[in-house]
């Protein structure tokens, strides 16, 4: 299987904060979602794919190709969405559009009036009159418009209301239905992912915490609840974190059967959620 992104130990040192030796890679045809506190790392992750900010150190290759050397032949094939609108704020979409086309060899005009048509834009308003839902269908009926064979998105569901979302969500499921088109973007609504992503890159703090299949992931994590009286320091151990009040526990674990086999009907076991799984090991202290 050919990768469509590997990014291998790559560091940005902002002083305060540093973007700390982060490997992972997306075979082509899947969907990675990249999740994330605010302020973890994610956008300067994916500047750094974009060749929008230089890297301290470490080396990213998009279509096996290093993204620096072969920059001008890869974002050829990649369409990015992000989250600040980079278009002409005083021309219409129809101008900016133009312009932009002529920056793709393989430009579809007919798939971006499709795309314009079904997100019900109006073609004369200008970028700057457009509400942030309308910037962001623009900027993903753009970017789907010169056949890429790669989607990076900077939370392109962010902001927007349920039904924007969902209808983003249905585009982007057609699209990657012919299994050549990869996507990775970063969101912080984790629903959106356990629809459509294959796999989950989980940054904290400018550090990967992890970077695995999401059924993998959604079967590895579990939600234990039980009563304070048997809590002691052993089973505090089998969790990455817990959460205690005045009657009893919450805490996520990756042994729930051992902790179902030793406590019976003491505890109740259910899947932990990606948001779960997110806050718990963000919450991060053993002892509440
Ligand atoms: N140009 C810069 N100079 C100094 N620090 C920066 C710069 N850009 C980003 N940072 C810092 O890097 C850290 C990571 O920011 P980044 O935007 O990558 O996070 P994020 O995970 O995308 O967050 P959010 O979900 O809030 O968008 C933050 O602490 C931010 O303040």
């Amino acid at each position: 299987m050919s990768k469509i992104l590997e990014v291998n130990n790559i560091t940005k040192d902002y002083g305060k904060f540093k973007l700390d030796n982060v490997s992972f890679s997306l075979d082509r045809g899947y969907v990675m979602g990249f999740i994330g506190p605010n302020g973890a790392g994610k956008s300067t992750t994916i500047k750094m794919i974009m060749n929008l900010i230089r890297r301290n150190s470490g080396e990213i290759k998009v279509f096996g190709k290093d993204n620096i050397e072969s920059e001008k032949e890869i974002k050829e094939k990649i369409g990015f969405v992000y989250d600040e609108c980079f278009y002409y704020q005083e021309l219409s979409l129809k101008d900016n559009a133009k312009i932009i086309s002529r920056f793709y060899k393989n430009w579809d005009n007919k798939k971006y009036k499709e795309l314009i048509d079904r997100f019900n834009l109006i073609e004369k308003k200008k970028v700057k009159q457009l509400s942030k839902g309308m910037k962001m269908k623009f900027s993903l009926a753009m970017a789907l418009s010169h056949n890429a064979e790669f989607l990076i998105m900077d939370e392109p569901t962010s902001g927007l209301d349920p039904v924007f979302r969902s209808e983003i969500l249905d585009l982007l499921y057609e699209e990657i239905q012919d299994d050549k088109k990869s996507v990775f973007f970063s969101t912080h609504i984790t629903s959106d992912l356990e629809k459509i992503a294959d796999y989950i890159t989980f940054i904290n703090n400018g550090k990967l915490v992890f970077s695995k299949e999401k059924d993998e992931i959604m079967e590895t994590y579990s939600l234990v609840r039980g009563g304070k009286e048997i809590l002691n320091s052993t089973l505090k151990n089998d969790f990455i974190s817990i959460k205690e009040n005045s009657f009893g526990f919450e805490g996520l674990t990756t042994n729930s059967r051992e902790i179902q086999s030793n406590f019976k009907d003491k505890v109740i076991i259910e899947k932990a959620s990606l948001e779960d799984i997110m806050l718990y090991t963000i919450g991060g202290e053993k002892s509440a």
